[in-house]
């Protein structure tokens, strides 16, 4: 944000006009009333940017209030800068000059030129125009047939007046030559407050676009390619008039209307602003066209200076007073001023491709494409130890099953020793009745016990032939099998659980069971034989 540049000019006096009464005294940036004597008049003292008293050249205007505007807008901001003021307070000598004294247009014209000058990597297209407010229609004076042209806006140009002409230039002379022809269409009239009076609101603009020179030898899109424009208004205002003391009548008298109530349009934009951004509210700029065009300078994009002139005589008290309200009004507003930058198409292209590109460069910065082959490889490596778990499962199932129908046949036949042990045991062993005895007692042992009995094989257990729990000792044998009842290593066939049950207490000496399974028994002892002792076991009945 930036404020609106103010400053007040104070035109020479006019000798006949001499006061008697009251004065304006200027010192440095202040300006006040003071009576004759010396004595301040309180309440009337004014502080500015800059105040210039009527020894002040327009050089020196040109220099402390306009100077660097003229230059923003060589490097792309927008600029405006208006002379407001009285009729006959010096407006229009402060905006053209005289002769000797140049005033604002021709020193920022030849400024442009030469601060284009200076900046040698850049291109400078240049356009201008000229146009006037008279009686609120817009008039072109560079081509006096264009008349009543239309304000209108759109995106791309913001506010722009429709059909003026506009014209390419090259250098100052060309600018002046042309401004000089347009003068000649300019409204001015003679009232009773000056013989050459301004008649409408002149505005005066030149159109500034920039390039880069070389645009291949830079990266940086947005200042090689971007192309800068901006607009610079110099406005003279038409002054304000009280119809008595010009007495105006037909022409003039409408002119004035026209002129005070497009100047009452501006003072009520002006007064808006300056109420700051939280109570402004609308702001009526379309109440005229003047506050129309320089919307962008008020309160807008754009570096805004205000000149505001006064007549010094006595008898323009209250004019200057109304002036210098004006002035101190403007000094709050703030202006939000950015360069202005448009893109080419070709601009645009650049811009783009350096984006692909800079996205490749981070791509292959990241390795995105050796990081995707290792997430395949992994992937991969995942799926092969998947399938390699699910395999080692099923054999593992087989595996269990495998030692559970080991075990159980392990059991069976542990069991089938138990009821054998038991037969020996409760019918007593005769070596006689032999192999027949022993299968029909076991035979008649399981019927008993409703178990189930193919033949001469035994599938179940006759748990109830058996007592609970107790060790066998089998003092003479039958033919027995060349084989020992119990593994050879009895770990491979007992399971933990097995363990578990044996060690719960049905083996009277585990040291001699271990033995036994360690035993071969190479053959079976004749009746008188000695005695070998058997261990048997069976498991408790759950
Ligand atoms: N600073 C100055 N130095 C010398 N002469 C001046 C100065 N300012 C104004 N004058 C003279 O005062 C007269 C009125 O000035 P000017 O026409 O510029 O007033 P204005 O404000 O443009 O009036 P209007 O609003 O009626 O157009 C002119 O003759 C002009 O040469």
């Amino acid at each position: 944000m930036e404020n609106i540049c103010v400053g007040v000019r104070v035109r020479p006096t006019v000798p006949s006009e001499l006061s008697n009464g009251t004065y304006w005294k200027v010192e440095e940036n202040r300006i006040s009333l003071h009576k004759v004597h010396g004595t301040p008049i309180s309440g009337l003292s004014y502080a500015f940017d800059h105040v210039c008293d009527g020894s002040c050249t327009n050089a020196m205007v040109y220099e402390l209030l306009t100077k660097d505007i003229m230059h923003a807008a060589v490097e792309g901001f927008n600029g405006t800068a208006f002379a407001y003021g009285q009729t006959s307070s010096g407006k229009t000598f402060t905006m053209s000059g005289s002769e000797t004294d140049p005033g604002i247009i021709h020193r920022a014209v030849k400024d442009v030129f030469a601060k284009t000058q200076l900046i040698s990597d850049r291109e400078f297209l240049i356009r201008v125009s000229y146009m006037e407010i008279y009686n609120e229609e817009i008039n072109d004076l560079f081509a006096v047939e264009n008349q009543k042209l239309q304000i209108h806006e759109n995106l791309e140009r913001g506010v722009f007046v429709a059909g003026l002409r506009e014209e390419i230039v090259n250098n100052t002379e060309q600018v002046l030559k042309l401004i000089r022809s347009g003068e000649v269409n300019r409204h001015f009239g003679e009232t009773n407050m000056n013989v050459r009076s301004s008649r409408s609101h002149t505005i005066f603009r030149m159109v500034i676009e920039s390039k880069a020179k070389d645009t291949n030898l830079s990266s940086d899109y947005s200042s090689s390619d971007a192309i800068r424009v901006s607009v610079l208004n110099l406005v003279d205002l038409a002054g304000s008039e009280r119809i008595a003391k010009t007495g105006a009548g037909g022409v003039r008298l409408k002119e004035g209307k026209h002129i005070n109530k497009s100047l009452m349009v501006l003072g009520n934009v002006i007064n808006k602003l300056s109420d700051g951004a939280k109570q402004r509210g609308h702001i009526p700029y379309r109440d005229s066209k003047l506050t129309r065009i320089l919307q962008p300078a008020l309160g807008g994009n754009a570096k805004t200076s205000i000149i505001c002139t006064i007549a010094p005589e006595e008898v323009h008290i209250e004019e200057t007073k109304g002036t210098l309200q004006f002035a101190s009004r403007a000094k709050c507003i703030t202006n939000c001023v950015q360069v202005n930058e448009i893109l080419t198409d070709a601009a645009l292209l650049k811009r783009q491709k350096l984006e692909i590109e800079e996205l490749r460069k981070k791509l292959q910065g990241s390795h995105a494409e050796v990081l995707e082959q290792v997430i395949l490889t992994l992937r991969n490596d995942l799926l092969k130890h998947e399938l390699e778990r699910e395999k080692l499962q099923i054999e593992l199932e087989d595996e269990r099953k495998s030692h559970r129908e080991h075990d159980k046949s392990i059991w069976e036949q542990q069991m089938k020793i138990v009821d054998l042990c038991d037969i020996v045991t409760s019918s007593g062993f005769d070596t006689k009745s032999g192999q027949d005895s022993v299968t029909q007692c076991l035979k008649q042992e399981c019927n008993d016990s409703n178990s189930i009995c193919h033949g001469d094989t035994f599938r179940t257990p006759c748990v109830k032939a058996s007592p609970k729990a107790f060790v066998a000792k089998r003092s003479s044998y039958l033919t027995l099998p060349d084989y020992s009842p119990l593994p050879d290593t009895f770990s491979n066939v007992v399971d933990e659980d097995t363990w578990l049950r044996i060690n719960k207490g049905h083996i009277v000496d585990l040291d001699s069971l271990q033995m036994t399974l360690a035993r071969k028994v190479q053959s079976f002892p004749s009746s008188d034989a000695t005695p070998v002792s058997l261990y048997c076991f069976i498991f408790p009945k759950n």
